[in-house]
């Protein structure tokens, strides 16, 4: 990517609502690098990593993990990743992490994937994952194409230990009390775009349509400056 198309994107959205899913189409079509917080904490588990066992019962119990550890985990990360443009999936999750992340960089745009929790809830109990990428798999919607093993690498597939429908309850309302507050956070410095609909094959094209304007709207921006 170079830089007259920089484009620093964070996808926000309950659990379940396809920000997964959606990334991955997102990678796929604009080539953003991704960095998912839920990826990252469920790397440190399977590692065993001091902090992965650490953050293990907050996760299992549908906690959100103290925001400290979160921002301090996500930020070093990026540091990492040396890139312009990202896409940050799963961070941040509060007004706290929000303005950890404002206090190092500017952020572009921000995607807020808008499904109805019932809708929500009959997917996760059937999501299927392989950890090492990330890529998401659900029975009724992208099955794999042999039950329980990756398309791509053709290792084993697991169900994630949150996925249960009490965590899946407990998550949602974490979500409600303190990850909503940060989509006012964003709307109220103009930066949010939402997406309603419960079929991620619905939201895509518009997501992807909204992308393409941005990019669009940089690349002129800068040709102006050039
Ligand atoms: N039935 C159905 N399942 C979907 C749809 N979009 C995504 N999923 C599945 O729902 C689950 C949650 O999606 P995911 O992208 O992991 O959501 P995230 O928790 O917001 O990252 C996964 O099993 C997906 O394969 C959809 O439109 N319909
Ligand atoms: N930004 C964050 N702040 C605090 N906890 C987080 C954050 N991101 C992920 N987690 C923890 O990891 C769990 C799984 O996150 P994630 O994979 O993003 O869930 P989902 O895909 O269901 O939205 C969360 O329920 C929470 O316990």
């Amino acid at each position: 990517m170079s830089i007259r198309n920089i484009l620093r994107t964070v996808i926000m959205g309950p659990p379940g609502s396809g920000k997964g899913t959606v990334s991955g189409r997102i990678v796929k079509s604009f080539g953003l690098p991704h960095l998912s917080s839920g990826d990252l904490l469920r790397s440190n588990i399977k590692a065993k990593t001091e902090l992965g066992l650490l953050m293990k019962s907050c996760i299992d119990q549908g906690q959100l993990v103290p925001d400290d550890i979160m921002s301090r985990i996500i930020l070093t990360e990026m540091r990492n990743m040396d890139q312009s443009s990202w896409l940050l999936d799963g961070f941040p999750r509060t007004v706290a992490q929000a303005e950890s992340l404002d206090a190092v960089v500017r952020v572009d745009t921000v995607i807020n994937l808008d499904v109805p929790f019932q809708t929500i809830k009959q997917r996760l109990t059937s999501r299927w994952l392989h950890q090492p990428s990330g890529r998401v798999y659900n029975i009724d919607f992208n099955p794999p194409k042999i039950a329980g093993i990756d398309d791509i690498t053709g290792e084993p597939l697991t169900q994630r230990d949150d996925d249960t429908p009490e965590t899946v309850n407990k998550r949602l309302r974490a979500y409600e009390y303190q990850t909503q507050p940060v989509l006012e956070y964003y709307r109220s410095k103009g930066l949010l775009e939402t997406f309603t609909g419960t079929e991620t094959n619905e939201i895509w094209p518009h997501v992807q349509a909204f992308l393409s304007k941005k990019l669009t709207a940089r690349n002129e921006m800068v040709g102006e400056k050039a």
